[in-house]
């Protein structure tokens, strides 16, 4: 249950230095599943980050929340897929010209190649938005319409899952089915600080709603004890995965 609990933990590298990045990646690779690269640190370190993280061992979800026109954005997708990596993810909110330009090209080039498709997920609402947020942009329609809505138009676009706020697991299998894959960040053990985050749950509820991976950062990297807070987590995750099996 512990292995099973520690595959599904993604800790975020929000870090702005290599040997940092390295660091944490020598310390964490074997208490978390996947590290997570995002625009910080790619923005700073670019590929050698990626190919750094693949040669200690682990995985990556590269999170660069490509949003742009449909041709843009399906050639980003096309190099982040030579990287070798394990996820990537594109803004739902680009629509589904642009999901589905992309979707499309990988799938084509990796059919071409014969070789399995790396996880495309589509970002719905970000974790840091609160209700205010959408009304401030112009959307009149509720997190909780949203995130279901832009799901179901990745699905239709071929991507295999979305990345969303523990507090919406359900809406999205409820629309989507119990296969389409759920990355949440969002996540904050009880007594950890919530930070920028609007919509979180602790690990034990974003599993026992249905998380097929959750995603840490902070609760992690700014512990006094990284080793022992990734640890804690994947205790919490393993307690709130044992009544499933
Ligand atoms: O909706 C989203 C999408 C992505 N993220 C990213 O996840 C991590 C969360 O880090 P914490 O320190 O645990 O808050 C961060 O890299 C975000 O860019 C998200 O939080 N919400």
């Amino acid at each position: 249950m512990i292995e099973n609990a520690r595959q599904k933990l993604i800790f975020a590298l929000d870090v702005d230095q290599f040997e940092e990045a390295e660091h944490f990646v020598k310390l964490l690779h074997d208490k978390v599943g996947m590290f997570k690269v995002g625009k910080q640190l790619f923005t700073r370190c670019g590929p050698e980050v990626i190919h750094m993280i693949k040669g200690e061992g682990g995985d990556v979800f590269l999170d660069l929340k490509y949003h742009d026109i449909p041709n843009t954005v399906a050639m980003a997708c096309l190099e982040a897929d030579r990287l070798g990596i394990g996820m990537f993810n594109v803004h739902a909110l680009g629509g589904s010209e642009m999901m589905k330009t992309a979707a499309d090209a990988v799938r084509n080039r990796c059919a071409a190649e014969k070789r399995q498709m790396p996880l495309m997920l589509a970002v719905t609402i970000l974790t840091s938005s609160a209700e205010e947020t959408l009304r401030e942009i112009g959307i009149e329609h509720s997190v909780e319409e949203m995130v279901p809505r832009l799901a179901r138009l990745a699905q239709e676009a071929g991507f295999g899952g979305v990345v969303a706020s523990p507090r919406e697991i359900g809406l999205i299998r409820e629309a989507c089915g119990p296969d389409f894959v759920i990355v949440t960040p969002g996540v904050r053990p009880a007594t950890a600080s919530a930070d920028d985050q609007k919509r979180v749950t602790t690990p034990a509820d974003a599993i026992a709603s249905g998380a097929d991976y959750l995603v840490v950062g902070r609760p992690i990297a700014k512990a006094d004890d990284p080793v022992a807070a990734a640890e804690a987590i994947v205790e919490e995750m393993a307690q709130a995965l044992s009544p499933r099996a």
